[in-house]
């Protein structure tokens, strides 16, 4: 099946900026597909060469099989796309805005139920300036998905949301993508990408260093979970050491500490209950997406150093 988005070999360069350097992926139909990584390390140009709003200066990108220079009128009916730096004019109002977007599209979303989704059902008659900063980065979303766009670009799209709007934010973009699109995610909120993308791609310096599920990443970077309790007496550590799943065991500050698989939670269970410590109070703790992260990037940046 064509994907709806396949990148292969992009690279750019500002001067002596190599903004990103080879980079390829592809997204399914259907897929919300992340794109994270530090401060400067080429999301926004991918994301922008993508779209055919930059030229590369090398590499293939299609969108449905299309090549977004070739056609580029077609782009605008398939593709929506909230920018991180996008302004309108200061008095244009919501209401007009909305409208003046949806006028390009065939099939258009209803205007009324957008502005209620989106929490600008009041604004609607607001000029642009007027909108506190939450409010404008809830319209330009709109705006991206007032075309029903087939693929959906959202740069940053939670920044500066409240906790409630963040929220509100991933249903709606849950939603869109059970009405049939593909979403492209970047972000630098891994609780974002752990709650809404099925793949994610990690970039350093221009290079994409990992693609995975969320979880995936979790699986074969985080070093599995670890569990901390009171030193059992007797110790028994060299029997805690051969229980299945278990890839470690330390001690420190009169904790035992076991790291390992899921399935070795079960076995540490029977154990500690079969060597009468059936009350310890066990801290667990599992990696999430962050601190792999974290690792991914400082690793992949260690390695070029
Ligand atoms: N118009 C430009 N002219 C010159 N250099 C640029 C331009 N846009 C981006 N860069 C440089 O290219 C690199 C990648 O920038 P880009 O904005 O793509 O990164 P990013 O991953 O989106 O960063 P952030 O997370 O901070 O938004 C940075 O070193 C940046 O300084």
């Amino acid at each position: 099946m064509t994907p709806a988005l396949l990148v292969d070999g992009l690279s750019k360069r500002y001067g002596r900026v190599l903004a990103v350097d080879g980079v390829g992926f592809e997204v399914a139909e259907g897929e919300i597909f992340g794109l994270v990584g530090p401060n400067g390390s080429g999301k926004t140009t991918t994301a922008e060469c993508v779209q055919g709003l930059r030229r590369p200066d090398s590499g293939r990108v299609r969108i449905f099989g299309v090549d977004p220079h070739d056609q580029p009128g077609r782009m605008a009916r398939l593709v929506g796309t909230q920018l991180q730096d996008s302004t309108l004019p200061d008095r244009i109002r919501v209401g007009e805005a909305l409208h003046l977007f949806a006028s390009l599209a065939p099939e258009p979303v209803d205007e009324t139920e957008l502005l209620e989704q989106w929490g600008l059902a009041d604004k609607r008659r607001a000029s642009f300036a007027s909108l506190s900063g939450g409010q404008k980065q809830r319209l330009f979303v709109a705006l991206a998905l007032v075309t029903r766009p087939r693929l959906v670009f959202l740069d940053e799209m939670t920044t500066g949301l409240d906790p409630g709007a963040r929220r509100e934010a991933w249903r709606l973009i849950g939603q869109a993508r059970r009405k049939g699109a593909t979403i492209v995610l970047v972000t630098h909120f891994m609780d974002e990408v752990e709650r809404l993308c099925d793949r994610v791609a990690v970039l350093v310096d221009g290079r994409v260093i990992d693609i995975d599920t969320p979880a995936g990443l979790i699986t074969r970077h985080g070093g599995g979970i670890s569990v901390r309790f009171p030193v059992p007496k007797p110790a028994g550590l060299d029997a805690l050491r051969r229980l299945p799943g278990v890839s470690g065991v330390s001690v420190g500050d009169g904790l035992v500490e076991v790291r390992g698989t899921g399935r070795s939670l079960t076995a540490l269970g029977h154990f500690l209950s079969t060597h009468g410590a059936a009350d310890a109070e066990l801290q667990v703790r599992q990696p999430g997406l962050e601190d792999v992260y974290l690792e991914l990037v400082a690793g992949a940046r260690k390695a070029r150093a």
